[in-house]
């Protein structure tokens, strides 16, 4: 024991590809100050890692058998106090469990990116290190070593990092070992923090008025000084020190000069960065809730009341006005002094309902989302912690949002697949929303006009309760939906067009009434791919078994997998043929194409190319709002959740490429798209047109998002995964074996089969594979799956755990556990 009685030793999970934790020891400095969720430094291997603390132990436990001299010490502990909660550890840990995945990665991703310690290594003088600075000779040119002396000498320890920027990365690199050896200066490893601070900013105020009363002090001012003082008066007495230089056009010194005349007080105060700051609030709409919306309002109010777990799936058509059941629920749940977390879809975060929800909530309001800085992040992270905020509204990752007192989760457009996270840690934040509303006796509501298969399935089963909004508000009709065949499209005109006639005559029509259209293409980029007429090669990405994208506003070829990038060539690379052709068609192209059968039109585009900015997405999006634009072209993004009474019609030019990617999923996300993108049209009072454009017209899946008709699709579609095996019936698990060389990947693949049959003689699930994954070489790795299938998930996890512990170099197996993809 050491001394005070607290634990000696703690578990530590690290953020590396291991599912197990480790033993370390606490040191006596640290002792009583450890508590469990804060970060630790330890030293993992021959590395220095950032970890977590997830338990305190008294005895070291004897069934790992771990040799109580073999236990390192904690280095360095980073938290005083803890960043993560309680309830955080605890869902990170089911997430760890269900999706087997390391639970130090769970917890890194659970922590906003700020404030994920980065470890530095920090170089300091020591006094042999002085001594050597004072013999050297003081005026000459001075080595590079002695650079570095004086530098930490004046400036005081610096990482090495700092020490790089200034000397040199490689220079510094070079002397750093030997000045060590010499003893001069000492490296010590330490956590920093570096976005986690919170931002301070100098103000300058003017000082009170009896303070700088004399008579003649205002005859004593130069011209710049007045400036300064007019530009504080006329801001209230106050501004930030930079806008004021700018604004009276003085410099800092001058500033310097009325604080010492006691004219002026500057001040260092910690800010907030606002991710709303400066936005203007629209007047909030004064609705009265329908019958159907009041009926699915009490519902969930009366769970509220009980304080237990209870999960809705509110299934209500685009346009039946799920929003407001949401707003009114979070604020019933504030009512009852809890706080309420909201998750929408990536990039969907409309700019819109943010405000809105500021307008209703004020400065209880956090938001979390992809494109707030670092240090937006954390502030706004802090506030919920310290809870200071009470509703929270983010994407995928703010399911981690450290809520106290969570009532109410509502996960909106519960279908959309980016609430997958995409890389290690696996996890899908809808289904991890559930559980932690189950472990935190809170009320959950799923909403979409088009759930999941999974979501239905499980409203079916009575697993979550259904409130089903038929209708749209104010009884208006939902879109009128056409299909257009493409075939005879073709047959009639003779050759291939990216935009039929009868969407081009809509288009007229729309644009004569001054109303908006929106049109999708799920695909950037100017042009699919290039291919040979000579001999039939299509240019592909070096990297990956794909094929490259023109994009044409940029010149390049682009591969959308791995970024690689090249010039697009004049003669095929294969024979020199210049007879290179263009095959389909992008969001660029179609936008050229509008511009110039509609060239008095206003368009614009929207899809990652042209959102690569910060908040570029949101000034589109808003412009559209305001009816600056006329017709908005992009990608799925255009689809989700927008509310613009304006449009009246959408045009959809192909969804065909998604229909036919090799997916047990690929009908489901077409009707998804089709029935959503359908339904930004004619939420006005104008009804709304839309055409579909396809080679495929008889497809079950644009039949009936045509139709718009949900029950349908799901009876057939719940057929289909019923006979072949699919979710919701049975549960799925991909591994995916990835090496650069093909024969060791299929190696490692067989065996790690051998190893699962070996496991399955005690399991039931259905093994598929090893085989090459849809997308053969990613990123220049070969990639080999293997699906396992079992009617438990339990013992699909099970089954895997026992495989991947038996087999030792298979740590670089990646699983995943209910995969979206299984490209
Ligand atoms: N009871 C009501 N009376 C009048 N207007 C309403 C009512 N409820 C909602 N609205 C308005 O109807 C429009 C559509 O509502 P909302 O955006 O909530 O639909 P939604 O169900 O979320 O649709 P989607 O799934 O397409 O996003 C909004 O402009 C909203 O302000
Ligand atoms: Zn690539």
């Amino acid at each position: 024991m050491n001394g005070q009685g607290a634990p000696p030793y703690v578990e530590v999970a690290v953020p590396l590809g291991v599912r197990r934790t480790f033993t370390y020891r606490l040191p006596l400095a640290i002792g009583n100050a450890a508590q469990v969720g804060a970060r630790v430094r330890v030293t993992f291997g021959k590395q220095q890692v950032t970890g977590y603390i997830v338990a305190l132990h008294d005895e070291l436990d004897r069934a790992l058998e771990v040799d109580a001299r073999e236990v390192r010490e904690i280095e360095e502990l980073i938290d005083a106090e803890p960043l993560i909660t309680p309830e955080i550890l605890e869902l990170t840990r089911w997430i760890s469990d269900y999706y087997l995945a390391p639970w130090g990665e769970v917890l890194k991703a659970a922590l906003p990116a700020g404030a994920n310690a980065r470890i530095e290594r920090v170089l300091a003088i020591t006094t042999e290190g002085r001594d050597e600075l004072a013999r050297l000779p003081e005026r000459r040119a001075l080595t590079l070593k002695a650079q570095l002396l004086r530098m930490l000498a004046e400036q005081g320890p610096m990482t090495v990092r700092q020490a790089q920027r200034t000397l040199g990365t490689a220079r510094v690199a070079r002397i750093l070992a030997e000045l060590e050896r010499a003893g001069w200066i000492s490296i010590k490893h330490q956590a920093q923090n570096a976005a986690a601070r919170a931002k301070r900013r100098k103000f300058v105020r003017l000082a009170p008025i009896e303070e700088h009363a004399a008579p003649d002090a205002a005859r004593a001012l130069t011209a710049a000084q007045t400036r300064v003082i007019e530009a504080l008066i006329a801001a209230d007495g106050e501004l930030p020190f930079t806008e004021l230089t700018e604004r009276a056009r003085a410099s800092a010194s001058t500033i310097a000069t009325l604080e010492r005349k006691g004219i002026v007080k500057i001040e260092a105060r910690e800010v907030r960065r606002d991710p709303l700051a400066g936005v203007e609030l629209p007047p909030l709409p004064d609705i009265e809730l329908n019958r159907a919306q009041r009926e699915a309002l009490d519902q969930i109010t009366a769970a509220l009341d009980q304080r237990r777990y209870a999960a809705f799936l509110l299934h209500g058509i685009t346009g039946s006005g799920k929003t407001e059941i949401y707003i009114r629920a979070m604020r019933a749940c504030l009512e009852h002094g809890r706080s309420a977390l909201m998750l929408v879809p990536e990039i969907a975060l409309t700019p819109v309902f943010s405000r809105r929800l500021r307008a209703h909530f004020g400065d209880r309001v956090a938001i979390l989302h992809s494109s707030l800085s670092a240090g937006e992040r954390f502030d706004e992270w802090m506030r919920i912690r310290r809870a200071e905020a009470r509703v929270v509204i983010g994407t995928r990752s703010a399911l981690f949002a450290p809520v106290q007192d969570l009532g109410l989760i509502v996960v909106d457009e519960e279908h959309d697949t980016s609430y997958r996270q995409q890389e290690s840690p696996f996890y899908h934040a809808r289904d991890a929303a559930v559980m932690r509303a189950h472990k935190e006796r809170a009320t959950i509501i799923l909403g979409s006009a088009t759930p999941s298969l999974e979501s239905f399935h499980n409203a079916q089963t009575g697993k979550y309760r259904y409130i089903h909004l038929p209708e749209r508000v104010g009884g208006r009709p939902l879109a009128q939906a056409e299909v257009i065949d493409m075939r005879a499209v073709f047959a009639r005109r003779g050759r291939e067009e990216a935009l039929s006639d009868e969407l081009l005559e809509a288009l007229e029509e729309t644009l004569a009434r001054r109303e908006q259209a929106i049109i999708l293409l799920n695909r950037r980029g100017y042009a699919n791919f290039i291919l040979c007429r000579a001999c039939g090669e299509r240019i592909g990405c070096p990297q990956c078994d794909v094929t490259l994208t023109y994009h044409k506003r940029e010149r390049a070829l682009l591969c959308h997998y791995c970024n690689f990038r090249r010039r697009p060539p004049a003669r095929c690379p294969m024979c020199q043929s210049q007879h290179l052709h263009l095959v389909g068609e992008g969001t660029e192209k179609i936008e050229d194409l509008l511009q110039a059968h509609f060239p008095r039109a206003r368009t614009a585009r929207l899809d990652r190319d042209t959102t690569a900015r910060r908040r570029a997405y949101e000034q589109t999006i808003m412009r559209f709002a305001a009816h600056e634009i006329d017709i908005l072209v992009g990608t799925q993004m255009i689809a989700k959740g927008h509310d613009f009474p304006k449009v009246t019609l959408v045009g959809v030019v192909s969804v065909d490429a998604g229909l036919a990617l090799p997916d047990f999923r690929a009908a489901e996300r077409t009707f998804q798209l089709i029935t959503q993108v359908a339904g930004r049209a004619g939420r006005g009072d104008r009804r709304g047109r839309v055409l579909i454009q396809t080679y495929h017209p008889e497809h079950y899946a644009i039949r009936f998002a045509c139709a718009q008709d949900y029950a349908n699709f799901y009876r057939h579609e719940i057929e289909y995964r019923k006979a072949f095996g699919y979710p919701p019936f049975f549960a799925l698990a991909s591994l995916l074996i990835q090496d650069d060389d093909l024969g060791r990947a299929v190696k490692r693949a067989e065996k790690l089969r051998r190893a699962l049959d070996r496991a399955n003689r005690d399991h039931n699930c259905r093994l598929l594979g090893p085989a090459p994954a849809p997308i053969a070489r990613l990123r220049g790795q070969h990639r080999i799956q293997i699906l396992a299938k079992a009617r438990r998930r339990a013992s699909l996890r099970s089954l895997i755990d026992l495989a991947l512990a038996e087999t030792d170099d298979l740590d670089r197996v990646s699983v995943e556990i209910d995969p979206l993809h299984l490209m």
